[in-house]
């Protein structure tokens, strides 16, 4: 019987063909958690009786979420995984060093047809890669530690299939936010979504991140996009589905048409196109987070903000998903274009996306976000209300003080 690309590599990890709603008995080839789990996960290993983890080699923690420590309370969870990495020999990315996700790309942690887990709902980004990646519990994770195995019930999977090439302004994001609006925050609950099509074979690895990564936005446990036109440093074997693989569904967009698009409060399925919210006033514009915090975006801002000022109502914060994308975009030239325009970076890291601290909005606030969840609460203030949208539309948006079309700015449509 055909299989997909998940049980494909679900497959060679269980040493055996197994498919769709099976459970198969895996081994791990990487893991990671950050400052918000790895504390708890060293707390259920030693509680598990664990000494020693499986190899150290491939056991990454990332302090990230809270980074640098803005009370004791995190300090001191801090100081613990420092203590353990340093124990246990264990691969440790300090505060400041990026956003776990990135940091698991860059630094070649993960690789095509490799099965990963994270303590972090986010791990599905590396789907991007074609690989299968998937967001565990603490204490799930503590179990790998052990041993270096999981138990993971083989997905069915959703296919997507976008057609058409994108218009200039219109960008990965806002093709992941049309379709999370279309399948809705729970479409795919425990489902594997595989993204592919033409649209997807132009794409870059940063585009094709931001893609992979809003998979759990649907309740996804991975989303994989066809390595079909992924380039990387490094040779990679293409891993193709079998023509006569069973799917739990097939969804085909022509994307040509699609305009940018927004999630509105308080759902990052509640996604209109611009047209329909274009005009709501902005207080704060945030660049950055594990979803559009990459080189690619602060580019796309800055092509929006050069020799501009942004809107005087408007405080405009980003954090690059890394301080290798920071350095980079210090370089070339896109952070001084971004500060003369009126940004504030803050070191890389998760900053304002999950609401810890740094850049939590006042009362009534209108936001425009990068990032991937507008719950209510999420950025740290239950009364203000989170728009996600693409950085392009960030940047107009934080230019005008009020949601803007990035589209019609590059036309020359508007000034
Ligand atoms: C805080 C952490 C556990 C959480 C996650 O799992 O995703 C965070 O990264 C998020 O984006 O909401
Ligand atoms: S940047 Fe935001 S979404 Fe990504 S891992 Fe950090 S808190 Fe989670």
């Amino acid at each position: 019987m055909g299989q997909t690309m998940i049980e494909k590599i679900i497959s060679s990890h269980a040493g055996k063909d197994i498919s769709q709603n099976q459970i198969a008995i895996v081994d791990v080839d990487m893991v990671m958690a950050s400052d918000t789990t790895a504390p708890l996960t060293i707390k259920s290993f030693k509680e598990m009786g664990g000494i020693n983890v499986w190899d150290c080699s491939k056991v990454v923690f990332v302090i990230d979420h809270a980074a640098p420590a803005p009370n004791e309370r995190i300090a001191n969870l801090h100081s613990l995984m420092r203590d353990f990495a340093k124990k246990q020999s264990i691969i440790l990315y300090d505060a400041g060093d990026g956003i776990c996700h990135q940091l698991m790309v860059e630094n070649q942690h993960v690789k095509p047809g490799q099965l990963v887990l994270g303590a972090d709902s986010h791990t599905c980004t590396y789907g991007a890669l074609g690989a299968f990646a998937t967001g565990v519990g603490s204490t799930d994770l503590a179990a790998v530690l052990l041993t270096g195995k999981t138990w993971i019930k083989v997905p069915e999977t959703i296919k997507i299939q976008l057609n058409g090439t994108l218009q200039p302004g219109v960008s990965a994001k806002d093709l992941i936010l049309f379709i999370v609006g279309h399948l809705g925050i729970d479409g795919a609950t425990y489902k594997a979504i595989e993204f592919t099509g033409e649209a997807i074979k132009e794409l870059s690895l940063d585009s094709r991140l931001t893609i992979a990564n809003m998979a759990i936005e649907m309740g996804a446990k991975a989303g994989f996009v066809d390595t079909n036109g992924l380039k990387l440093p490094y040779d990679f074997e293409n891993i193709k589905a079998d023509d006569d693989a069973i799917y739990d569904s097939v969804h085909v967009f022509d994307v040509s048409q699609l305009e940018p698009q927004v999630a509105i409060p308080h759902s990052p399925d509640n996604v209109k196109p611009i047209t329909e919210v274009e005009g709501v006033a902005i207080n704060q514009a945030f660049l950055g987070s594990c979803t559009n915090g990459r080189l690619e975006d602060l580019h796309e801002a800055a092509k929006i903000l050069k020799g501009k000022k942004i809107h005087p109502n408007v405080r405009m914060i980003i954090a690059a998903a890394s301080m290798d994308v920071h350095i980079k975009a210090v370089q070339d030239g896109t952070a001084e274009t971004l500060m003369r325009s009126g940004a504030t970076f803050l070191p890389s890291g998760c900053g304002p996306c999950v609401g810890t601290h740094l850049g939590v909005p006042g009362n009534e606030e209108g936001i425009i976000s990068s990032t991937n969840r507008n719950f209510r609460g999420r950025m740290g203030n239950r009364n203000s209300n989170v728009y996600l949208a693409s950085p392009a539309t960030v940047a107009a948006s934080a230019l005008y003080g009020k949601i803007t079309n990035p589209k019609l700015l590059l036309e020359g449509a508007i000034k």
